[in-house]
């Protein structure tokens, strides 16, 4: 089983490539299905969960044809089945979007409920609530949503809660309904614009996204168009914040600095330099200890939910105590209980964690338990003196391209490795 090892105590430097963002690219996979024609879509991020969505879409029928790593060709004109198999669907959480997608094109999808992380129970009552409410019958069976509808009609929707999953895909739904459709309470997530922006580009009518109240007008058929996915903001954080923890300094490029604000007003408020440029922000960290902070996660534009673990490392080896709230999902800090193994100090209550800085971590082995926190422990190791060893690191390739690679070449002292004799090879390179 693949495991990351690391040596820490190395100041992470230089300049990074940011990718295309996930959570984009899996709600813009399922919304390219909608069109027969042909959809190129670039700047495709190399990782486990798009590339479980296209193998997801492949096996209803659409074609796919890989033009380099990071671009696709779709075509959705040949789906015979509007059924996914479960054995896709318990891998990724995204895979709901399937269901917008195909109630949308074809007025009947069936998607069983989906799986992904376990960082917390993912309803999925609103997106169910906006179906019914565009004139969708939807009925569970044995854990598959049956969605159909013989027409879709375009309504008033109220989200009670801000949720990006409901959004798009009541917005994916609504684009091939007949008529008007206004979502109100919308979230304004980054890669909420962005599925409203590639929808658009396929003719949809979608206006208002980034906003609260999204207003839509049917249309009876999507075309085929050619579309880059916005940068990672996720992804971007998690070495800016590697860079903090490290008293590193690095730069993230390829990034739409506006996306990171909520990000860098915490940089900066426990202590690092941020310099921002066009598409690129430098992060330094500072010579002495991180300063504690309070941070609550909140839809965009709060401080996200994604990058809670990567703070949460960087006030485990701050100054000073700081209060860490989850208000998204209830199972966000378990990397406390790993971070614990390293010397880290935390009390979790409720939804929040009250972190008590330590002077330094020390390397130990640990388990990644998600996608994000898994890569804050790779920070932790990262940071900490001596050796750290992280299993099932399959989560953090959820999400992250070549994250062993791009961290090397920061100058992190970081392989994955499968065996016994690849560890101890690592270990005799770093001394
Ligand atoms: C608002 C927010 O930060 N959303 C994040 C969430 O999106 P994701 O789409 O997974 O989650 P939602 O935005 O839908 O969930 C937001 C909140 O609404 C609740 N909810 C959601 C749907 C529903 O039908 N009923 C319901 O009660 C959820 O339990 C959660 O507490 O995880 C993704 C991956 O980590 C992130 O990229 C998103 O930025
Ligand atoms: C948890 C995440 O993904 P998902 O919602 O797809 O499980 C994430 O991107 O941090």
């Amino acid at each position: 089983m693949e495991q990351y090892i690391i040596k820490g105590g190395t100041p992470l430097k230089g300049e990074v490539e940011i990718g295309g963002a996930k959570n984009a690219a899996l709600g813009i996979l399922a919304a390219a299905i909608m069109t027969d024609d042909t959809v190129i879509i670039e700047n495709l991020p190399d990782v486990a969960d798009v590339n479980i969505m296209i193998e997801a879409m492949s096996q209803i029928g659409v074609h796919i044809e890989k033009i380099d790593r990071h671009t696709i060709k779709i075509c959705g004109a040949d789906i015979g089945d509007v059924n996914i198999e479960y054995e896709y669907i318990k891998k990724i959480r995204a895979s709901y979007y399937f269901l917008g997608a195909l109630l949308g094109k074809y007025k009947k999808a069936e998607v069983p409920l989906p799986g992904g992380c376990n960082i917390g129970s993912r309803p999925i009552d609103l997106h169910l609530k906006g179906f019914k409410t565009l004139g969708a019958k939807v009925v569970i069976k044995s854990g598959v949503v049956c969605a159909s509808a013989s027409n879709l009609v375009g309504q008033h929707i109220f989200l009670d809660t801000v949720s990006v999953g409901a959004t798009i895909n009541i917005m994916m739904a609504a684009s091939m309904a007949e008529g008007r459709t206004v979502i109100e309470n919308c979230a304004k997530e980054p890669h909420v614009v962005d599925v409203a922006n590639f929808l658009n580009s396929m003719g949809a009518n979608i206006k208002g996204a980034g906003t609260d109240v999204i207003r839509i007008v049917g249309v009876p058929k999507l075309h085929g168009t050619e579309y880059s996915i916005i940068p990672d903001q996720i992804e971007a954080g998690t070495y800016m914040f590697a860079a903090a923890c490290t008293h590193g300094d690095v730069t993230v490029r390829n990034v739409i600095p506006k996306h990171l604000e909520a990000t860098v007003s915490k940089l900066l408020e426990i202590g690092c330099r941020v310099e921002q440029f066009d598409t690129a922000v430098r992060v330094i960290g500072p010579e002495g200890s991180l300063s504690a902070a309070n941070v609550k996660t909140l839809p965009y534009p709060g401080y996200p939910t994604d990058m809670q673990p990567q703070i949460g490392v960087a006030l485990s080896m701050a100054e000073g105590t700081s209060i860490v709230t989850e208000s998204i999902f209830e199972n966000r800090f378990k990397y406390l209980d790993e971070l614990a193994r390293m010397g880290g100090s935390a009390k979790v209550e409720g939804n929040a964690a009250i972190i008590t800085g330590v002077k330094h971590l020390t390397g130990a082995r640990m388990s990644a338990p998600d996608l994000r926190a898994g890569a804050a422990l790779v920070i932790a190791g990262l940071a900490a003196d001596g050796i750290t060893i992280i299993d099932d690191i399959v989560y953090i390739k959820r999400g992250y391209e070549d994250f062993d690679a791009k961290l090397r070449s920061l100058g992190a002292k970081i392989e994955c490795v499968c065996t016994e004799r690849e560890a101890r090879k690592f270990m005799l390179k770093v001394g």
